[in-house]
Protein backbone atom coordinates (compact mmCIF):
# COMPACT_ATOMS: atom_id res chain seq x y z
CA UNK A 1 0.00 0.00 0.00
CA UNK A 2 1.39 3.37 -0.94
CA UNK A 3 2.98 5.84 1.85
CA UNK A 4 0.70 8.49 3.50
CA UNK A 5 1.87 11.69 5.34
CA UNK A 6 -0.87 13.36 6.69
CA UNK A 7 -1.58 16.77 7.78
CA UNK A 8 -4.14 18.31 9.56
CA UNK A 9 -4.67 21.26 11.35
CA UNK A 10 -6.99 24.53 12.44
CA UNK A 11 -7.89 26.71 9.86
CA UNK A 12 -4.64 29.37 7.85
CA UNK A 13 -2.07 27.05 9.70
CA UNK A 14 -0.24 26.53 6.01
CA UNK A 15 -1.28 22.90 5.88
CA UNK A 16 -2.23 23.78 1.91
CA UNK A 17 0.79 25.61 1.20
CA UNK A 18 3.12 23.21 2.95
CA UNK A 19 0.88 20.20 1.46
CA UNK A 20 1.37 21.38 -2.00
CA UNK A 21 4.96 21.90 -1.98
CA UNK A 22 5.18 18.41 -0.43
CA UNK A 23 3.66 16.73 -3.09
CA UNK A 24 5.47 18.97 -6.12
CA UNK A 25 9.11 18.09 -4.06
CA UNK A 26 7.84 14.53 -4.04
CA UNK A 27 6.24 13.81 -6.83
CA UNK A 28 3.56 12.59 -5.11
CA UNK A 29 -0.61 12.56 -4.78
CA UNK A 30 -2.42 15.32 -3.13
CA UNK A 31 -5.63 15.05 -0.80
CA UNK A 32 -7.30 18.62 -0.27
CA UNK A 33 -9.99 17.32 1.98
CA UNK A 34 -11.34 19.88 3.07
CA UNK A 35 -12.69 20.97 -0.92
CA UNK A 36 -14.50 17.79 -0.88
CA UNK A 37 -16.45 19.41 2.46
CA UNK A 38 -16.28 22.90 0.19
CA UNK A 39 -17.79 21.72 -2.67
CA UNK A 40 -20.46 19.17 -0.34
CA UNK A 41 -21.57 22.54 1.64
CA UNK A 42 -21.81 24.24 -1.68
CA UNK A 43 -23.86 21.83 -3.85
CA UNK A 44 -26.30 21.18 -1.03
CA UNK A 45 -26.47 24.91 -0.51
CA UNK A 46 -26.98 25.34 -4.53
CA UNK A 47 -30.26 22.47 -4.16
CA UNK A 48 -31.68 24.79 -1.21
CA UNK A 49 -31.09 21.56 1.23
CA UNK A 50 -31.10 22.34 4.57
CA UNK A 51 -27.49 21.79 6.04
CA UNK A 52 -28.22 20.35 8.89
CA UNK A 53 -30.17 17.77 7.00
CA UNK A 54 -27.63 14.91 7.72
CA UNK A 55 -29.52 12.08 4.96
CA UNK A 56 -29.91 14.48 2.02
CA UNK A 57 -26.71 16.42 2.35
CA UNK A 58 -24.83 12.86 2.61
CA UNK A 59 -27.26 12.09 -0.38
CA UNK A 60 -25.49 14.99 -2.15
CA UNK A 61 -22.10 14.20 -0.89
CA UNK A 62 -22.29 10.55 -2.34
CA UNK A 63 -23.48 11.48 -6.10
CA UNK A 64 -20.68 14.91 -5.96
CA UNK A 65 -20.04 14.99 -9.87
CA UNK A 66 -16.53 16.45 -8.90
CA UNK A 67 -13.31 16.45 -10.78
CA UNK A 68 -9.92 17.81 -9.76
CA UNK A 69 -7.86 18.83 -12.55
CA UNK A 70 -4.01 19.50 -11.79
CA UNK A 71 -2.46 22.35 -13.85
CA UNK A 72 0.76 24.63 -13.68
CA UNK A 73 -0.81 27.17 -11.89
CA UNK A 74 -2.60 24.13 -9.21
CA UNK A 75 -5.72 22.43 -9.27
CA UNK A 76 -8.77 23.26 -10.89
CA UNK A 77 -11.83 22.23 -9.23
CA UNK A 78 -14.45 21.03 -11.47
CA UNK A 79 -18.48 20.29 -10.09
CA UNK A 80 -20.75 19.06 -12.15
CA UNK A 81 -18.83 20.81 -15.31
CA UNK A 82 -18.31 24.43 -14.00
CA UNK A 83 -15.33 25.50 -12.85
CA UNK A 84 -15.38 26.11 -8.44
CA UNK A 85 -12.04 26.69 -8.52
CA UNK A 86 -12.34 30.54 -6.72
CA UNK A 87 -15.86 30.04 -5.48
CA UNK A 88 -15.25 27.23 -3.36
CA UNK A 89 -12.38 29.36 -1.51
CA UNK A 90 -14.67 32.14 -0.41
CA UNK A 91 -15.13 33.02 3.51
CA UNK A 92 -18.76 31.86 2.78
CA UNK A 93 -17.92 28.38 1.81
CA UNK A 94 -15.89 27.77 4.16
CA UNK A 95 -18.37 28.53 6.67
CA UNK A 96 -20.59 25.56 4.30
CA UNK A 97 -18.56 23.72 4.60
CA UNK A 98 -17.92 23.67 8.25
CA UNK A 99 -21.24 23.04 8.57
CA UNK A 100 -22.14 19.77 6.71
CA UNK A 101 -18.93 18.65 8.01
CA UNK A 102 -20.28 17.90 11.93
CA UNK A 103 -22.75 15.80 10.32
CA UNK A 104 -21.90 12.15 10.18
CA UNK A 105 -23.59 10.86 7.26
CA UNK A 106 -21.43 13.37 5.35
CA UNK A 107 -17.95 12.58 6.83
CA UNK A 108 -18.73 8.74 6.46
CA UNK A 109 -20.07 9.55 2.48
CA UNK A 110 -16.75 10.84 1.88
CA UNK A 111 -14.47 8.42 3.44
CA UNK A 112 -13.57 5.74 0.70
CA UNK A 113 -13.41 8.69 -1.82
CA UNK A 114 -10.72 10.52 0.49
CA UNK A 115 -9.45 6.89 0.42
CA UNK A 116 -8.74 6.07 -2.69
CA UNK A 117 -6.52 9.50 -3.01
CA UNK A 118 -3.79 6.83 -1.43
CA UNK A 119 -1.78 5.64 -4.76
CA UNK A 120 1.47 4.89 -5.40
CA UNK A 121 4.55 6.33 -4.68
CA UNK A 122 2.75 8.14 -1.76
CA UNK A 123 0.21 10.93 -0.73
CA UNK A 124 0.39 14.01 1.20
CA UNK A 125 -2.95 14.46 2.73
CA UNK A 126 -4.48 17.80 3.96
CA UNK A 127 -7.57 17.99 6.43
CA UNK A 128 -8.65 18.03 10.08
CA UNK A 129 -9.04 14.09 10.50
CA UNK A 130 -6.12 12.85 8.27
CA UNK A 131 -4.30 11.27 10.84
CA UNK A 132 -7.30 10.26 13.21
CA UNK A 133 -9.81 9.07 10.75
CA UNK A 134 -9.17 8.63 7.42
CA UNK A 135 -5.45 7.34 7.48
CA UNK A 136 -4.84 6.21 11.23
CA UNK A 137 -2.21 3.86 9.58
CA UNK A 138 -0.32 7.00 8.08
CA UNK A 139 3.97 6.72 8.39
CA UNK A 140 3.95 10.22 9.08
CA UNK A 141 1.61 12.07 10.85
CA UNK A 142 2.04 16.41 11.35
CA UNK A 143 -0.76 18.39 13.30
CA UNK A 144 0.05 22.28 11.74
CA UNK A 145 -1.19 25.21 13.65
CA UNK A 146 -0.48 28.98 14.86
CA UNK A 147 -2.27 31.53 16.99
CA UNK A 148 -5.72 32.55 15.52
CA UNK A 149 -4.38 36.06 15.82
CA UNK A 150 -1.52 35.28 13.42
CA UNK A 151 -4.31 32.69 11.03
CA UNK A 152 -6.54 35.55 10.73
CA UNK A 153 -3.51 38.06 9.57
CA UNK A 154 -2.54 35.83 6.96
CA UNK A 155 -6.26 35.22 5.79
CA UNK A 156 -6.32 39.30 5.86
CA UNK A 157 -3.08 39.82 3.32
CA UNK A 158 -3.94 36.75 1.19
CA UNK A 159 -7.76 38.95 1.05
CA UNK A 160 -6.14 41.88 0.37
CA UNK A 161 -3.66 40.19 -1.92
CA UNK A 162 -6.62 39.31 -4.07
CA UNK A 163 -7.96 42.56 -4.21
CA UNK A 164 -11.04 42.10 -1.47
CA UNK A 165 -11.95 44.22 1.18
CA UNK A 166 -11.21 42.69 4.68
CA UNK A 167 -11.70 43.58 8.30
CA UNK A 168 -8.87 41.65 10.58
CA UNK A 169 -10.99 41.85 13.49
CA UNK A 170 -13.93 39.78 11.96
CA UNK A 171 -11.53 37.56 10.42
CA UNK A 172 -10.38 36.39 13.90
CA UNK A 173 -13.55 36.10 15.14
CA UNK A 174 -14.65 33.94 11.93
CA UNK A 175 -11.70 31.97 12.56
CA UNK A 176 -12.14 31.36 16.51
CA UNK A 177 -15.78 30.23 15.57
CA UNK A 178 -14.48 27.87 13.23
CA UNK A 179 -11.53 26.23 15.58
CA UNK A 180 -14.74 26.15 17.85
CA UNK A 181 -17.22 24.01 15.36
CA UNK A 182 -14.23 21.77 14.12
CA UNK A 183 -12.80 21.47 17.82
CA UNK A 184 -16.39 20.22 19.47
CA UNK A 185 -18.17 18.03 17.16
CA UNK A 186 -19.36 14.98 17.89
CA UNK A 187 -17.53 13.09 15.13
CA UNK A 188 -13.75 13.49 14.23
CA UNK A 189 -13.18 16.42 15.62
CA UNK A 190 -10.31 18.35 14.60
CA UNK A 191 -7.67 17.07 17.27
CA UNK A 192 -3.97 16.16 16.88
CA UNK A 193 -3.58 11.96 16.62
CA UNK A 194 -2.02 10.84 19.44
CA UNK A 195 1.70 9.86 17.32
CA UNK A 196 1.13 13.41 15.75
CA UNK A 197 4.18 15.74 15.84
CA UNK A 198 2.88 19.13 16.44
CA UNK A 199 4.39 21.99 14.92
CA UNK A 200 3.62 25.93 15.81
CA UNK A 201 4.26 27.57 12.72
CA UNK A 202 3.48 31.44 14.42
CA UNK A 203 6.65 32.38 14.44
CA UNK A 204 7.90 30.12 11.55
CA UNK A 205 8.54 31.28 7.84
CA UNK A 206 6.78 28.71 5.34
CA UNK A 207 10.05 27.40 4.04
CA UNK A 208 11.03 26.43 7.66
CA UNK A 209 8.06 24.52 8.20
CA UNK A 210 8.18 22.94 5.10
CA UNK A 211 11.97 21.81 6.19
CA UNK A 212 10.68 20.66 9.40
CA UNK A 213 7.98 18.51 7.91
CA UNK A 214 10.84 17.26 4.89
CA UNK A 215 13.26 16.16 7.95
CA UNK A 216 10.47 14.06 9.66
CA UNK A 217 9.86 12.64 6.29
CA UNK A 218 13.45 11.52 5.55
CA UNK A 219 13.89 10.53 9.35
CA UNK A 220 11.06 7.61 8.52
CA UNK A 221 12.89 6.81 5.85
CA UNK A 222 10.07 7.34 3.36
CA UNK A 223 12.65 9.53 0.91
N1 LIG B 1 4.38 29.91 8.06
C1 LIG B 1 3.71 30.86 7.39
N2 LIG B 1 4.09 32.12 7.48
C2 LIG B 1 3.43 33.10 6.85
N3 LIG B 1 2.36 32.90 6.05
C3 LIG B 1 1.95 31.64 5.90
C4 LIG B 1 2.58 30.56 6.57
N4 LIG B 1 1.94 29.42 6.23
C5 LIG B 1 0.93 29.78 5.40
N5 LIG B 1 0.94 31.11 5.20
C6 LIG B 1 -0.01 31.89 4.40
O1 LIG B 1 -1.25 31.84 5.12
C7 LIG B 1 -2.34 31.72 4.22
C8 LIG B 1 -3.17 30.48 4.60
O2 LIG B 1 -2.38 29.32 4.33
P1 LIG B 1 -3.06 27.97 3.86
O3 LIG B 1 -4.18 28.24 2.90
O4 LIG B 1 -1.97 27.07 3.41
O5 LIG B 1 -3.68 27.45 5.24
P2 LIG B 1 -4.59 26.18 5.51
O6 LIG B 1 -4.14 25.62 6.81
O7 LIG B 1 -4.57 25.25 4.33
O8 LIG B 1 -6.03 26.82 5.67
P3 LIG B 1 -7.47 26.17 5.33
O9 LIG B 1 -7.61 24.96 6.18
O10 LIG B 1 -8.46 27.22 5.72
O11 LIG B 1 -7.50 25.88 3.85
C9 LIG B 1 -1.72 31.69 2.82
O12 LIG B 1 -1.76 32.98 2.27
C10 LIG B 1 -0.30 31.26 3.05
O13 LIG B 1 0.58 31.78 2.07
N1 LIG C 1 -10.69 16.54 6.79
C1 LIG C 1 -11.47 17.63 6.90
C2 LIG C 1 -11.27 18.76 6.10
C3 LIG C 1 -12.09 19.82 6.23
N2 LIG C 1 -13.11 19.78 7.12
C4 LIG C 1 -14.08 20.86 7.24
O1 LIG C 1 -14.12 21.66 6.05
C5 LIG C 1 -13.88 23.02 6.36
C6 LIG C 1 -13.07 23.63 5.24
O2 LIG C 1 -11.79 23.04 5.23
P1 LIG C 1 -10.50 23.81 4.64
O3 LIG C 1 -9.33 22.98 5.04
O4 LIG C 1 -10.66 23.86 3.16
O5 LIG C 1 -10.49 25.18 5.23
C7 LIG C 1 -13.16 23.01 7.73
O6 LIG C 1 -13.41 24.16 8.51
C8 LIG C 1 -13.78 21.78 8.39
O7 LIG C 1 -14.99 22.12 9.00
C9 LIG C 1 -13.26 18.68 7.92
O8 LIG C 1 -14.17 18.63 8.78
N3 LIG C 1 -12.45 17.61 7.78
Amino acid sequence: MAVVITIDGPSGAGKGTVCARLAEQLGWHLLDSGALYRITGLAASRKQIALDDDAAVAAVAAALDVHFEPLATGVQVMLEGENVTDTIRTEKVGSLASQVAALPAVRAALLQRQRDFRLTPGLIADGRDMGTVVFPNAEVKVFLTASAEERGRRRYEQLLDKGFNASLPALIEDIRARDDRDSNRAVAPLKPADDAITIDSTELTIDQVCEHVADLVRKAGLV
